[in-house]
């Protein structure tokens, strides 16, 4: 056995190859060239790409700008870092993310009454993570968060999926500096102006109460708007809707009661350079299995999966990319 120190990463990529000691490498010599370049794990559908050391070593110095608390109208508390992301690697970072993880584009159907209607989610989506009451042990597979022994197969509906170091390093981060906890990551990419999230609210009973959720924007700059959710009396509560445009690099946390009582959207845009795409990452923590059962099933789904070409500039099949 190597005495390397494991990482996770480590767990996840294939053991290294066992080459036959015909020459006079020693074991400790191969396996320290194994050094990972990519999570691994048996849900993705394909190996995703560690982040390149110099876009690792400069997001050491993120928060590039100390947060701004904004807290000034009924139920709202925000911390904006502009930016968050240091200026250098917030355009490598998108182009990196955007290149190599797995997209889909998730539909799903509404009953309203006895009239069923399918959805088409408005932009790409994807997800990673686990509630807190499981984790993957070294090996990674599924354990109950507090036995540490194996969770049966059938636990979970949907198939759970590590979080990538290139999204773990992020998520870490954030978590130093906010002080809270997170277990998921969600991401959006917009590939245009038309892509888009209409008016809601993150407050599902398995984030638990007043949930905070950082939000990070990579690429274009897209208007992040709020609104106060309508009072059971009508309106009464004296706030205004709020705008941020949103640029590269940029962190929205937010916390307290905001869930509760905001909601936000990205609407569709004309214009700028929302045509050049832009990646929203969130990372939030689920409390119970059915949030994670809600995760994957509207942020993976059960449709294809698309990756990036560069050449055509699309998200494409990658059957259809070779
Ligand atoms: O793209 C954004 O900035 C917001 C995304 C969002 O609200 C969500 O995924 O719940
Ligand atoms: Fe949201």
């Amino acid at each position: 056995m190597s005495k390397r120190p494991r990482t996770l990463d480590s767990f996840f990529a294939p053991p290294a190859v066992k080459k036959a000691r015909t020459d006079s490498t020693s074991v400790s010599q191969i396996t320290a060239n194994t050094t990972p370049s990519n999570t691994q794990h048996p849900t993705y559908p394909f190996a995703i790409a560690h982040l390149p050391p110099e876009i690792n070593e400069i997001l050491n110095f993120a928060p590039a700008d100390e947060g701004r608390i904004i807290n000034d109208q009924p139920d709202l508390d925000l911390v904006y870092y502009h930016p968050y992301i240091p200026k250098d690697i917030s355009r490598p970072l998108f182009e990196f993310l955007r290149r190599e993880l797995p997209f889909y584009r998730v539909k799903y159907n509404i009953k309203r009454g006895p009239v069923e209607t399918q959805i088409n989610t408005p932009r790409w989506t994807t997800v990673f993570g686990i509630d807190e009451t499981a984790r993957f042990d070294p090996n990674g597979k599924l354990v109950d968060a507090t036995t540490g022994t194996l969770l049966p197969k059938d636990t979970y509906a949907c198939n759970p999926r590590p979080i990538p170091q290139s999204l773990d390093v992020l998520r870490i981060l954030t978590e130093n500096t906010t002080g809270c906890k997170f277990n998921f990551a969600l991401v959006n990419y917009y590939a245009t102006g038309t892509d888009s999230i209409s008016y809601h609210s993150d407050d599902e009973r398995f984030l638990g109460v007043d949930p905070a959720i950082a939000s990070f924007t990579l690429g274009a700059t897209r208007d992040f708007l709020l609104r106060h959710k309508k009072t059971p009396d009508g309106d009464a509560t004296e706030s205004k809707p709020m705008k941020f445009p949103l640029v590269s690099g940029d962190m929205v946390l937010m916390r307290g009661t905001t869930q509760k009582n905001w909601e936000h959207s990205i609407p569709k845009r004309k214009g700028g350079d929302a045509d050049r795409g832009r990646i929203n990452i969130t990372f939030r923590r689920a409390m119970i299995k059915g949030g994670t059962a809600n995760y994957y099933r509207y942020n993976v789904g059960d449709g294809p999966v698309y990756k990036w070409d560069e050449a055509q500039r699309e998200m494409m099949q990658p059957s259809r990319t070779e």
